[in-house]
């Protein structure tokens, strides 16, 4: 018996929760915020995992799942009882879709809960490639101001053209941001968005032919995978600028490495990369490439916001109440 909430509560019988691995609300908070959930840790466990999980089978039915750990359909194959998958980014791309949708698993992800912390990142990394802030702040600590003198000129930000690929929640944030930087925006989407003014391009080639930016907010699927390749970094143009804080595969990263060292493309801000945590060596001598570890959906307060969404999804899902952000899972 343990105490929650000043009541005495029979561990064994609150609601069960498989983690796979600890997501990084786990890593930063603790699992205090699912205090009232029985946490089922597959990490903790000395078994490999496919035997860990035959052993529980058939009493899981929620996971929290962190954006990084890949559920593929062996996995959902060994949790036959499995009806709720959480997962804690916004990004679905870690999850097999089909497969869930084939059994009937439901979805829950972050929301919009990190698309403005998102959108912060991408015009910081924008201003920090124009205005050299990162580079210039390693001139003046390595002593070089006394003497190489004066550090090279930036690039203004207001006036400039900003392709957004991608207009959905965080597209629309930075949208909002770079509009009032007094930059003209245009965008590529899925499909023309009835509700924005911004001129709309249903090819990236063409989008980035008449940008001087493009920023990366769309997600990961098939249709985007490798999608920014050289042909669009070419028609961005050399002094053009590439900013991701969508996925990393969106960009043929080999393509993106050689258009940044042959200087067939002026810039780059990347918080996600194709291998994570590797990055391609080539990059961390370029000063005109700023490099964040995929940090963009995590501050403090929206860590704290994801907690209460995590819960409040698992809490709707054992009263047998809609779930807060669910995913509708189209054909
Ligand atoms: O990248 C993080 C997310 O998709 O939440």
């Amino acid at each position: 018996m343990e105490a929650h909430d000043n009541c005495q509560v029979n561990y064994e019988e609150l609601p069960q929760i498989l983690v796979l691995e600890p997501p990084p609300i786990m890593i930063f908070y603790g699992d205090q915020f699912l205090k009232n959930f029985r946490l089922l840790k597959a990490w903790e466990s000395q078994l490999p995992l496919d035997q860990f999980l035959t052993i529980h089978a058939q009493s899981v039915q929620a996971l929290l799942s962190p954006g990084r750990y890949l559920l593929t359909t062996d996995i959902l194959q060994l949790l036959p009882s499995l009806q709720l998958v959480v997962t804690t980014s916004a990004g679905l791309d870690h999850i097999n879709l089909p497969e869930c949708r084939r059994r009937g698993i439901s979805i829950a992800n972050a929301n919009d809960t990190y698309s403005a912390d998102v959108a912060d990142m991408a015009v910081g990394l924008l201003i920090d490639v124009f205005r050299k802030m990162s580079s210039a702040d390693s001139f003046v600590r390595k002593g070089l101001w006394p003497t190489k003198g004066d550090f090279p000129l930036g690039s203004k930000l207001g006036g400039k053209r900003v392709g957004i690929v991608g207009l959905g929640s965080i597209g629309q944030e930075v949208a909002k941001r770079l509009h009032a930087f007094g930059c003209r925006i245009s965008y590529s989407s899925r499909n023309k968005k009835p509700y924005v003014s911004y001129p709309f391009y249903p090819s990236v080639v063409q989008l980035a032919k008449d940008c001087d930016v493009l920023i990366v907010c769309c997600g990961l699927t098939q249709q985007t995978h490798h999608m920014i390749n050289k042909d669009v970094m070419l028609a961005l143009g050399k002094e053009g600028v590439v900013i991701n804080v969508g996925r990393g595969p969106i960009i043929k990263e080999e393509e993106l490495v050689q258009c940044l060292v042959q200087g067939e493309l002026g810039g780059a801000g990347l918080d996600v990369f194709e291998n994570e945590p590797n990055v391609p060596g080539e990059l961390f001598t370029l000063d005109k490439v700023v490099l964040s570890p995929h940090r963009a959906v995590h501050t403090a307060e929206t860590l704290m916001a994801m907690c209460e969404l995590v819960k409040a999804n698992f809490e709707a899902f054992f009263s047998n109440k809609p779930l807060p952000s669910p995913i509708v899972l189209n054909n």
